[in-house]
């Protein structure tokens, strides 16, 4: 569909990503595991939390900062990690870098960037925080840790919920692997040559993303085994990545992160778990002020951003938006999926009556009666809600 402006909300810059990218590219980007529900959920499920706004405020003046980790934000708006932005832009995560720091919210590198992570870091930009997966060989995992402290990340954000890949459908159909003309750079680096296919590119033998990300990844990883031995190798905070439940709220606790980010993987990883929104409020409740909470999965809209805050979250990022920004226009893209947001939280917010982030608290949603979705048969799309 051909637009006579910019896209001026995220599904419209969806459609128009849809439009320009290569089909098995997008799909990577967008799909979730086997039926997809979580998925789906992640976003219908914001549907259920009604706004509780006050009137008559001075609203002359309103301000998103913020602190996160100890640190000034502009923004409680950051961007998610993501393998492969250079799927969607040449520019890739420098692109996306200089639209976060234009924004002034946290960015997460992915372990899966196509970009070097020491090249990515833009002066006078926002906190950077480097995501991890632990493989079996930890030496491998070990020397990312080193290099993203002496590149200057400030926290390691170690992802959780995926001691192996999840089913995507339409990537197995597809067999997707990184295609031959991108690189993982930060694996390029003598280490990994035992490990097949992690270089990209030509050397990725025809394996998919599963294949190599299952033989690499170490599923013996646990909190007894892998948060010891991270705080062993790095004095940056360790956050945790993937957390929907209060018992493993109080386990991260328990084991010293400073944070977790609820999370179920943009839906693809488990399906049929909570959509992340429902699950924040247990985990909130279980973290008290032991650790900062933050959030991910399904915002579309800055006042889905304002709900997560509304139920606790600190932070709140997006994955989906920001890439469907790169593959529109690269860093002006990027820029325009995190404009809209935060010029959409802060309509939310004076339209609510609230005019900092600390104002925002439970009294300004109403918590919704289950209401659970139901799907035709056969695909993903909802037909009901129940
Ligand atoms: C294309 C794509 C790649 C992703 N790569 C990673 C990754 O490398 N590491 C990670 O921890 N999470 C990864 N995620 C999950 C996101 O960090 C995030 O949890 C989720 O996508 C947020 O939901 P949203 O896409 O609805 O905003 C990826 C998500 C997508 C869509
Ligand atoms: C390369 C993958 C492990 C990146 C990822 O986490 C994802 O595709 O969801």
């Amino acid at each position: 569909m051909e637009y006579a402006s910019d896209p001026v909300c995220i599904s419209d810059l969806e459609r128009v990503a849809k439009g320009i990218m290569p089909s098995g590219a997008w799909a990577y980007y967008d799909s979730g595991a086997n039926d997809e529900q979580t998925k789906h959920e992640n976003t219908l499920a914001f549907n259920n939390y009604r706004l509780h706004p006050r009137m008559l405020r001075d609203v002359s003046t309103i301000s998103t900062e913020t602190t996160i980790l100890g640190q000034r934000a502009r923004t409680p708006l950051g961007v998610a990690p993501c393998a492969m932005h250079k799927l969607a832009h040449p520019e890739g995560e420098l692109a996306t870098s200089r639209a976060a720091a234009a924004t002034g919210g946290i960015m997460i590198l992915s372990t899966y960037s196509t970009t070097a992570l020491e090249k990515v870091i833009q002066p006078g930009g926002p906190q950077y925080w480097m995501q991890l997966y632990v493989y079996q060989q930890r030496s491998v995992s070990e020397r990312l840790v080193r290099r993203a402290e002496s590149a200057g990340f400030k926290a390691i954000v170690l992802t959780i919920d995926a001691p192996v890949l999840g089913r995507r459908l339409v990537d197995a159909r597809n067999r997707f692997a990184p295609p031959p003309h991108l690189r993982l750079e930060n694996f390029l680096q003598t280490e990994v040559a035992s490990m097949p296919g992690y270089e990209g590119g030509e050397d990725a033998h025809g394996e998919t993303f599963g294949e190599t990300f299952g033989a690499n990844g170490d599923q013996s990883l646990s909190w007894e085994n892998g948060i010891p031995w991270l705080r062993s190798i790095t004095s940056l905070p360790i956050i945790a990545k993937g957390v929907m439940t209060a018992e493993d709220t109080r386990l991260a606790i328990q084991h010293g992160c400073a944070g977790v980010i609820v999370s179920n993987h943009g839906g693809r990883q488990l399906d049929g778990t909570l959509a992340t929104i429902d699950a924040l409020p247990q985990v909130v409740e279980a973290a008290g002020d032991k650790l900062e909470v933050y959030f991910d999965g399904g915002v579309r809209r800055g006042s889905d951003v304002f709900k997560a805050l509304a139920l606790g979250a600190r932070a709140v990022f997006v994955a989906r938006p920001v890439l469907w920004g790169l593959a529109y226009k690269g860093e002006k893209g990027a820029k325009l999926a995190l404009d809209i947001l935060q010029s959409e939280l802060e309509l939310t917010m004076m339209l609510s009556g609230t005019r900092r982030i600390e104002e925002i608290d439970q009294s300004y949603v109403y918590q919704p009666v289950a209401r659970w979705v139901r799907y035709a048969a056969g695909t993903n799309k909802p037909v009901a809600k129940l």
